[in-house]
């Protein structure tokens, strides 16, 4: 599939107007996978991945993800918290029936490549980003949350970078993403162990910024963070966040199909479709028990 095509195929979502807020509506208007509000006093947005139950992270949620950054870009707003509207959860990664089994190519081709233009457009966005880190986030959860610019998180959840005994190795991007966040060791500890942190371990070695207990919390630490903007010219800094993240863009910028290409071979392989098979089968598996 010609990725130009599938960019011109992702369709702005529309918008209304509430009171106080502005609230944009999800390309997927039925599904509503993505809730947006914007604060007109504040000017700053709270963005809610919103696919029941547990925001698993399909190409459909990936489109709209991207329509919504398009919008804030446009809307020139002043920060945004990125956050979960299911209980407990943050977002569980990628969705895994988008692998498993055997995914055909166009669509997972698609998926991919969504996946890639969501990352870029959270890791390179000009405005701040804070994730609220209101639940467990696991893998493509913690993904969303470490490319953003500062992280808060209720205690008692999971997060890290569980790929590797799911059977799939994080590609280079995301481990770029990780180091920008945490010292060499760390990240590739997290890694290679794929041991998911508790709120209390990942605030302790930096994978987080600070701990909160609420959301009325999370919202005040949120209007500090983009506070120490306030003096900042927004292009200068904009622009300083996109050179000294240069890099980690540039490498999946320039590698974009062949990502895609070496991603489907690894995951339509038979061994990996049994890991990652017998992986989802032991979660579906956990409560029967
Ligand atoms: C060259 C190679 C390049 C490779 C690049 C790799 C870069 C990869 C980046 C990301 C990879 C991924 O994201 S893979 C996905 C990994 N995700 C997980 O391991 C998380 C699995 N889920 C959980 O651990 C738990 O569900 C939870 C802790 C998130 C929540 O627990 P809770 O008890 O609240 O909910 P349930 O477990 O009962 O789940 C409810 C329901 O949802 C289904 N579910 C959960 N997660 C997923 C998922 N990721 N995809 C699809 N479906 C999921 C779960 O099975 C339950 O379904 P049923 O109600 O039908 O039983």
């Amino acid at each position: 599939m010609n990725f130009s095509r599938l960019i011109k195929n992702c369709s702005i979502p529309s918008r209304w107007l509430l009171a106080n807020n502005i609230r944009y509506q999800s390309s997927s208007a039925a599904q509503n996978l993505i809730q947006v509000d914007i604060n007109e006093e504040t000017g700053v947005s709270v963005v809610s991945l919103n696919r029941k139950p547990v925001n698993s992270l399909s190409l459909e949620l990936f489109k709209d993800f991207c329509g919504v950054m398009d919008d804030l870009e446009r809307e020139k707003v002043r920060g945004m918290v990125l956050k979960s509207s299911c209980d407990n959860v943050f977002s569980s990664g990628l969705d895994i029936t988008e692998l498993y089994p055997n995914p055909s190519e166009e669509r997972f081709e698609a998926f991919w490549l969504w996946f890639q233009e969501s990352w870029l457009k959270l890791y390179a966005s000009s405005f701040p980003t804070v994730a609220f880190v209101n639940g467990h986030a696991p893998a493509g959860g913690c993904v969303f949350a470490i490319s953003c610019e500062y992280r808060l998180m209720l205690p008692y959840y999971k997060i890290g970078l569980n790929e590797a005994p799911v059977g799939i190795v994080a590609t280079e991007w995301v481990m770029n993403s990780l180091r920008a966040v945490l010292p060499g060791k760390n990240a590739e500890r997290l890694l290679t162990s794929g041991r998911l942190l508790d709120t209390q371990e990942a605030f302790d070695i930096g994978l987080i910024d600070q701990i909160v207990n609420n959301e009325e919390e999370a919202m005040a630490r949120s209007e500090e963070f983009f506070a120490t903007f306030d003096n900042v010219p927004k292009l200068a800094r904009a622009l300083t966040k996109q050179v000294y993240r240069k890099n980690d863009l540039n490498q999946l910028i320039k590698n974009r199909s062949s990502d895609a290409k070496q991603f489907l071979n690894h995951i339509l392989r038979p061994e990996t479709q049994k890991i990652i098979g017998s992986y989802f089968k032991s979660l579906k598996d956990r409560k029967k028990d």
